[in-house]
């Protein structure tokens, strides 16, 4: 195996619409190795505010892989090689209510997996394990990415569940209806799972930083893909406003969270 030299602090996952790492100096892109193939696209290492960072875009850059063909494996293993200790991934999204509205910003604390067949685990035997996932998101950094919208005057949602479908098509209005009504989720993706169970086995600190584009299909015009690109870029920009500020505040290590324990008590 090939261990990359270089060593970050805080690893981002961009989404639809986020493929450029122009928000980071002194870049330089790196090929990393994994045994699970290989990441969605080269890994940009560079700096923000002095602090380094990796950056991938989930898609590839020029959105070439489609949710559910996404090395999500190689992707958190090559974040976690680099050294990365905390991980934002930043994602486009539904909202399945009405005061959560496009435009707006979710930090997720909850999730509902209803994707159907991904590689969900490193642990496929004969090493067995059962992390937890009560709680699937750091809440140290969780908190740290509330605080950074809040500083920035952003209308940024502390709490929401964010329901993964398989994708890639989008959801029926019946099943948009299940989400809401019957689920009681908030949001509806087709990418954090199993990005956010593979981050949790790797130990790493994980949250998720969701830009809503669309009301989903229940209402009067149902989603479409013109509609979700139209937010999404000015999304983006602020998703990136957001990762500066939070990086001023991003200790080197998590000291006050459970996520990174995770794994402990989790093997068989
Ligand atoms: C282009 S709309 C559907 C697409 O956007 C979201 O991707 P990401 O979470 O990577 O921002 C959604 O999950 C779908 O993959
Ligand atoms: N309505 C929606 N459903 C699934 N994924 C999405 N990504 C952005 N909007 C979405």
């Amino acid at each position: 195996m090939i261990v990359p030299e270089e060593r970050v602090r805080l690893g981002i996952i961009g989404g639809s619409g986020f493929y450029d790492p122009d928000f980071l100096s002194r870049t330089k892109e790196i090929k990393v190795y994994t045994p699970y193939g290989e990441p969605s696209d080269m890994i940009t290492v560079g700096e923000v505010e002095g602090v380094k960072v990796a950056f991938i875009p989930r898609h590839g850059r020029g959105h070439r892989v489609p949710p559910h063909r996404i090395n999500y494996r190689a992707n958190v293993w090559a974040l976690h090689q680099l050294g990365a200790k905390w991980v934002v991934s930043v994602s486009a999204v539904g909202s399945l209510r009405e005061d959560y509205r496009p435009g707006d910003f979710v930090v997720p604390d909850q999730f509902i997996d209803m994707t159907k067949g991904r590689s969900y685990t490193f642990f496929d035997g004969p090493v067995v394990a059962h992390v937890s996932m009560a709680d699937p998101f750091c809440e140290h950094l969780r908190q740290l990415l509330i605080e950074a919208g809040k500083a920035m005057k952003l209308q940024i949602r502390e709490k929401g569940t964010y329901l993964c479908i398989e994708g890639p098509r989008f959801s029926t209005r019946a099943e948009s209806r299940v989400w809401r009504e019957v689920f009681k989720a908030d949001l509806v993706g087709m990418t954090l799972v199993p990005e956010v169970n593979l981050a949790c086995e790797a130990g790493l600190c994980y949250a998720s930083l969701a830009g809503i584009t669309d009301y989903d299909v229940f209402a009067e015009k149902p989603v479409t893909v013109e509609q979700v690109e139209n937010v999404m870029k000015d999304n983006t920009q602020k998703a990136k406003e957001i990762l500066r500020v939070l990086v001023r505040e991003l200790p080197p290590e998590p000291e006050r969270c459970g996520c990174c324990a995770s794994l402990k008590n989790s093997t068989i």
